[in-house]
């Protein structure tokens, strides 16, 4: 199959409204995803040229340059307008400002309103997982909550080139409303009732990929890559596990699925950040020359608290953690790994 060329859904299938917080490189693509799927879609970005061009221009040139949005995606500037008779409400900002962006809108939020989370990221002051931050934010129960994650690059979806995803909920009939909302030719939903998992792989992945983009900056090669990778995906499910999540979810969509889109494709922002860092940038210049939101960043401390709380070993987490925020020189991340005890592999 050619990329790029996936047709739009027939959009009249449901009549399901939505809106995406968020205007940003996911919010607006997630936003097209459920256009092309039948909802009718309002978007709320912070910057009203932005807002304008998507609902005027069907563009987003900041953050999707090139791409066509479908006319049934509007922007708006004013949240409580973007919210009114949503059935559907997608959160897609910074992980680090979802509580403060949530909470004043509790009284914005219809009593059946499904919140979704589209973020991968784990609260710095809290360690809580972004579903968790969203139902406490919002003052909604945790069945009304679902997540999407997996391997889901915007700038390829925006460009409808096919996919799948995952969409964790604790409630079946919210699941599969969300499913409903964004199936379509492009993009294939599966629904998945372990929130914790897919959650924690959406985040941890990001933390991998930081260490995959220093090791590259580095000049290593594909076996330190394979490496990096696989054993990344021990210590995520290491973590899982620990926090109750099921074993099948990590080598899924949303664990190995992500884990090698993300540490694979030049579009990741945590893996162009980490091949800054490899090629000697402070951490200041690689946010800067990498621009979005890498969310690793941040997450990679709260991903250690949460680990180190619980007695769960991830080293390489900790490395990152070590070179973003403790000054360990990057040349010095290998050898750190390298020497660790043996142990065996299962172990
Ligand atoms: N871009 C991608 O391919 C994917 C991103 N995600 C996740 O989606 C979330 C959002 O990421 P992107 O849309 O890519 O980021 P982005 O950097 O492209 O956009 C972030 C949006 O949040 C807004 N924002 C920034 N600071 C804010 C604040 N203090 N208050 C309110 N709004 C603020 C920005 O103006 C922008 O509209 C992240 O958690 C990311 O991990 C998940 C899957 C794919
Ligand atoms: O989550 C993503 C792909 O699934 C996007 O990764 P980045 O945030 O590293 O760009």
């Amino acid at each position: 199959m050619t990329a790029d060329v996936m047709p739009p859904e027939d959009a009249s299938r449901h009549t399901l409204r939505a809106a995406v917080l968020g205007a940003g490189s996911w919010g607006t693509t997630f936003a097209a995803v459920m256009a092309d799927a039948g909802c009718t879609v309002t978007v709320w970005g912070r910057d009203e040229k932005t807002c304008r061009q998507i609902t005027e221009d069907h563009r987003n040139e900041g953050y999707l340059p090139g791409v066509e949005l479908p006319a049934g995606v509007t922007a708006t500037t004013d949240v409580r307008a973007a919210l009114a008779g949503a059935d559907i409400v997608a959160v897609a900002v910074p992980s680090q400002v979802a509580r403060r962006t949530l909470e004043p809108l509790r009284d914005a939020i219809g009593p059946s309103t499904v919140a979704v989370s589209l973020m991968k990221g784990v609260e710095l002051s809290t360690d809580r997982r972004m579903s968790e931050v969203v139902a406490e934010a919002l003052a909604i129960p945790q069945d009304r909550v679902a997540v999407v994650s997996g391997p889901n690059l915007a700038r390829e979806i925006a460009r409808r080139q096919p996919t799948a995803t995952v969409i964790a909920s604790t409630s079946d009939a919210t699941a599969q409303l969300v499913a409903r909302a964004c199936a379509s030719s492009y993009f294939r939903p599966y629904t998945n009732r372990d929130v914790v998992g897919v959650e924690l792989c959406g985040a941890v992945k990001n933390v991998i990929a930081l260490a995959v983009g220093i090791s590259q900056g580095r000049g290593l090669g594909y076996n330190t890559m394979a490496t990096v990778i696989t054993r990344g995906l021990v210590e995520i499910t290491r973590l899982g596990l620990a926090l109750g999540a099921d074993a099948d979810t990590f080598p899924g969509l949303a664990g190995m699925g992500d884990l090698m889109a993300t540490c694979a494709s030049p579009d990741s922002r945590n893996h162009t950040l980490g091949g800054h860092i490899g090629r000697g940038m402070s951490l200041d210049e690689a946010i800067a020359a990498t621009g979005g939101t890498a969310e690793g960043v941040k997450s990679c401390r709260s991903v250690l608290e949460l680990a180190t709380s619980l007695g769960v070993e991830m080293p390489i987490t900790h490395a990152v953690v070590r070179v973003l925020h403790e000054g360990l020189p990057v040349d010095q991340l290998a050898p750190l790994l390298l020497a660790r005890p043996h142990k065996a592999e299962g172990a």
